[in-house]
């Protein structure tokens, strides 16, 4: 038995624009994301993985067709409920600069005014040992952490409410290579302990290697393949050929696969 999905994408079309200047970024497109995977999108510049993502937070809705996260429609998770269902963490780390790094992980909870203030700074703690900081890190500023530690705090952060969806837009962009291996270990670690169901926009090999259980195609204004990054290299497309052509992508392809295996159905 698959496991039940928990975005569900049907039909969707995205235009932006009206009449002469009308732009269509998205035309039926479906995706399913079951319970347990870390799903890879993968396609060229503009293609609208990021107006996908935004869907799927439901900041954004679609022109056409459907977007259900968790069974619902992903419009309803819009405002303060998306962070209780849906955990986002940003390319650029996006921490407020004017709040400590336990300040900034506490942010959603805070912000949700149902907790006395000594239990928000324990959840906080919580996350911020969690993603392998240390208490002596919570008074620091977003200015004085490396660019390992940002992006620790920012996933602290997306963590808070405990939600059991997380997206991950470009997570291991700007980091070197060590950092960006251990921040991979890191959200493998924490897919399989809390049973987190990611979808993670990458166009780095080695990140779409070492994390992927599947990986979907954008290109031509939908999913046009989706499967191991092993079975869609073999996928007959331009962009493709590309993405997995030169050094870096036959180095990647010869790596035993590190994927995390798929959680089983409870
Ligand atoms: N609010 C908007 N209004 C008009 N056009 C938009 C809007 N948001 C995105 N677009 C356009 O939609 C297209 C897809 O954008 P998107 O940012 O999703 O691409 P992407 O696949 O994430 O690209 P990249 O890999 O370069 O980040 C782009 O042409 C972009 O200019």
């Amino acid at each position: 038995m698959p496991a039940p999905p928990v975005v569900d994408i049907r039909g969707l079309a995205t235009v932006f624009g009206k009449g002469e200047a009308a732009f269509t970024v998205h035309e039926d497109l479906q995706l399913t994301v079951r319970r347990g995977e870390i799903l890879s999108l993968v396609g060229g510049s503009g293609t609208g993985k990021t107006v996908l993502l935004r869907h799927i937070l439901g900041l954004t809705r679609p022109t056409r067709g459907s977007v259900a996260v968790l069974g619902r429609p992903a419009a309803e998770l819009g405002g303060d409920g998306a962070s209780s269902r849906v955990g986002m963490l940003f390319q650029q780390g996006a921490l407020y600069s004017a709040f400590n790094v336990l300040d900034n992980i506490a942010f959603a909870l805070r912000e949700l005014g149902t907790l006395p203030p000594a239990l928000v700074q324990d959840a906080a703690m919580v996350k911020l040992r969690l993603v392998g900081l240390k208490p002596e890190h919570a008074t620091r500023m977003p200015a004085d952490l490396s660019g390992g530690m940002v992006k620790r705090v920012a996933l602290a952060r997306a963590l808070i409410m405990d939600p059991p969806l997380l997206l991950l837009d470009e997570p291991t962009a700007g980091l070197d290579p060590n950092s960006a291996d251990e921040f991979c270990d890191l959200l493998r670690e924490l897919h399989a302990a809390l049973g987190l169901t990611v979808i993670m926009v990458t166009h780095d090999l080695d990140t779409l290697f070492a994390l992927s259980t599947r990986v979907a195609v954008l290109a031509d204004r939908h999913v046009i393949t989706s499967g191991t990054p092993q079975e869609v290299a073999r996928f007959d497309h331009p962009f493709i050929h590309h993405y997995f052509a030169g050094e870096r992508g036959r180095r990647a392809m010869a790596q035993p696969p590190g994927a995390a295996a798929p959680l089983k159905e409870a």
